[in-house]
């Protein structure tokens, strides 16, 4: 499903209507028949239903759900919020369709008695006060609307977007309806990703009007990654694969006092599906590590004092895919391994944790790799590789990185609720999967470990990248389904639960 701002609905929606020639007012027919076929799921012909129509388009979806509903014998009443005169074009129409039909209309900009009667009285308010077409913060008169729709307590359906909420990244103050359930049209907004204004939406459900695929993806390259998409992309093992088939791993990481990130990622990759795997540590994290995790191979890495400090004795050229950083540290004698496997890993090169902060000095050395590089950072890691505030990155998540991964031709994954992978050329998926489990110490490693796993199969690499993301967050659900809190999950039990996902979720023929 793709991801829009404003601005590239309405080009859709011009170019729908202009190019292809489908009259705005079947859109807007489409539109609230779609709508109306998903709140009939929700109500019964018991409920009290009323229908807040605004000024705009989305106002016009508001009169088709209101005589979509009226005439198959729902009880239905319109309060329309704006005066006549901003009643126009296509929602003007459909107004006189419902009027046609008998429908009933109160007249009412500003919240009065008789407004907060029909309120009370009903059952269900469908929300078609502004859509996407919201300017600044709701001017007072639809405020003390929204605000009592609020204070209601009653079962709320918005059109689109709820009133007030603004559908793109970087927005200015807001007051908006809480939905229940938001039905959205045509395409995602951007807003359903962000962390401050996704609640709005409630449940959620998109329904498709008519616009051509084909014009909805000129305009926009940003997706949501759901189980559809892993499941078309996810490679089949064949018969005749071998270990060497699914790649040649090298993790490197970990300092003597912090010997389980490593692990965690090591085991992790094991466990998604790389071929061979081995592990660049310290002596005293081998020592560790050996004896619980014998699917993997070893190599002493340089140390100062416990902490990594070169790799002149790795041969990068046997290596299909290197991931570095986790569990590292910070120490200045870590930079120069850095420093060194960037140039020197001629594969697939992934850097996490803080292996990002090494690397902050030398991000145009990126520039320069022939091959794939992968950077995983979290919104604080992220905050410190462009010296800005995490409250920015939240805010302005898409345009931070893509920017970034454009800049240094670089495949980005900015970690939280809402992922958002980019590659370098520009192309956006939101992976929207896992729960408060993940919000711990240990799961970034073990996402590390499965991207490192999944980039050597035989997918491209931006697929490969989303289905680990896809992966671990389905892993961390299905076990809070079935065994597990969202307080005792553990990065270990995440990576117990890929096999249960592989199983079920994928065929190995
Ligand atoms: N061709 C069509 O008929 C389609 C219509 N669509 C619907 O149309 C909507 C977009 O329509 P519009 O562009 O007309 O815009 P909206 O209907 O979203 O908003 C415009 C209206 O809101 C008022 N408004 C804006 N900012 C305000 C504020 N801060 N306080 C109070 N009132 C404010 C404006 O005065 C105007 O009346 C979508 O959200 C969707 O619901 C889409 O479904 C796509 C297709
Ligand atoms: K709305």
């Amino acid at each position: 499903m793709f991801i829009v701002t404003a601005e590239e609905m309405y080009g859709i929606d011009r170019e729908t209507m202009g190019s292809i020639g489908v009259d705005g007012k079947i859109l807007m027919e489409n539109a609230g028949r779609e709508v109306s076929r998903e709140i009939k799921k929700r109500i019964t012909k018991k409920d009290v239903i009323t229908v807040l129509v605004g000024g705009g388009n989305n106002g016009g979806d508001g009169f088709v759900v209101a005589r979509t509903l009226h005439v198959e014998g729902y009880s239905v009443k319109v309060v329309q919020v704006v005066g006549d005169e901003k009643i126009k074009g296509d929602a003007d129409y459909h107004k006189n369709l419902f009027l046609r039909c008998n429908g009933l209309i109160f007249y009412r900009d500003f919240i009065s008695d008789e407004v907060k009667h029909i309120i009370k009285d009903s059952t269900v308010i469908v929300d078609a006060m502004v859509g996407i077409g919201v300017r600044g913060k709701l001017k007072d008169s639809i405020l003390s609307i929204a605000q009592f729709v609020n204070e209601s307590n009653k079962q709320v359906i918005a059109i689109d977007i709820p009133s007030g909420l603004p559908a793109d990244e970087y927005h200015s103050e807001f007051y908006a309806v809480q939905a229940d359930t938001t039905v959205v049209i045509g395409a995602l907004k951007q807003s359903l990703f962000l962390q401050d204004t996704a609640s709005y939406y409630g449940e959620w459900m998109m329904v498709s009007i008519g616009f051509p695929f084909e014009v909805i993806h000129q305009y926009t390259d940003k997706q949501w990654w759901n189980i559809t998409d892993f499941q078309s992309s996810f490679p089949k093992r064949k018969e005749n694969s071998h270990k060497g088939t699914h790649g040649r791993g090298l993790v490197i990481g970990g300092n003597h006092l912090m010997p389980g990130s490593v692990m965690m990622t090591t085991r992790a990759a094991v466990r998604s599906g790389a071929g061979l795997t081995t592990t660049g540590t310290s002596k005293s994290v081998i020592s560790m590590m050996a004896s619980s995790c014998n699917e993997s191979m070893y190599i002493p890495i340089q140390e100062q004092e416990g902490y990594l400090s070169g790799a002149s004795e790795i041969d990068y050229s046997v290596y299909d895919a290197v991931a570095i950083g986790m569990g590292i540290g910070r120490k200045k004698v870590t930079q120069k391994l850095i420093q060194e496997t960037i140039t020197a890993a001629k594969g697939i090169l992934l850097v996490d944790a803080d292996g990002l902060y090494h690397l902050k000095d030398q991000l145009n050395e990126l520039k320069s790799r022939q091959k794939p590089t992968i950077l995983t950072p979290h919104p604080g890691e992220m905050a410190t590789l462009l010296d800005v505030t995490i409250s920015e990155i939240l805010q302005k998540p898409f345009s931070f990185s893509k920017e970034f991964a454009m800049e240094y031709g670089v495949y980005l994954v900015l970690k939280g609720k809402f992922t958002i992978i980019t590659s370098p050329t520009g192309r956006q998926v939101v992976e929207s999967g896992g729960n408060p489990g993940l919000a711990k110490g240990g799961s970034g490693d073990v996402l590390s470990g499965i991207i490192l796993a999944m980039v050597m199969q035989d997918q491209p690499i931006f697929e490969a990248i989303c289905n680990a993301c896809y992966l671990h967050s389905a892993s961390a659900d299905n076990l809070v389904k079935e065994k597990h809190s969202v307080y005792d999950l553990t990065a270990t039990d995440i990576i117990e639960g890929i096999p249960n996902v592989l199983r079920t979720l994928t065929s190995s023929e």
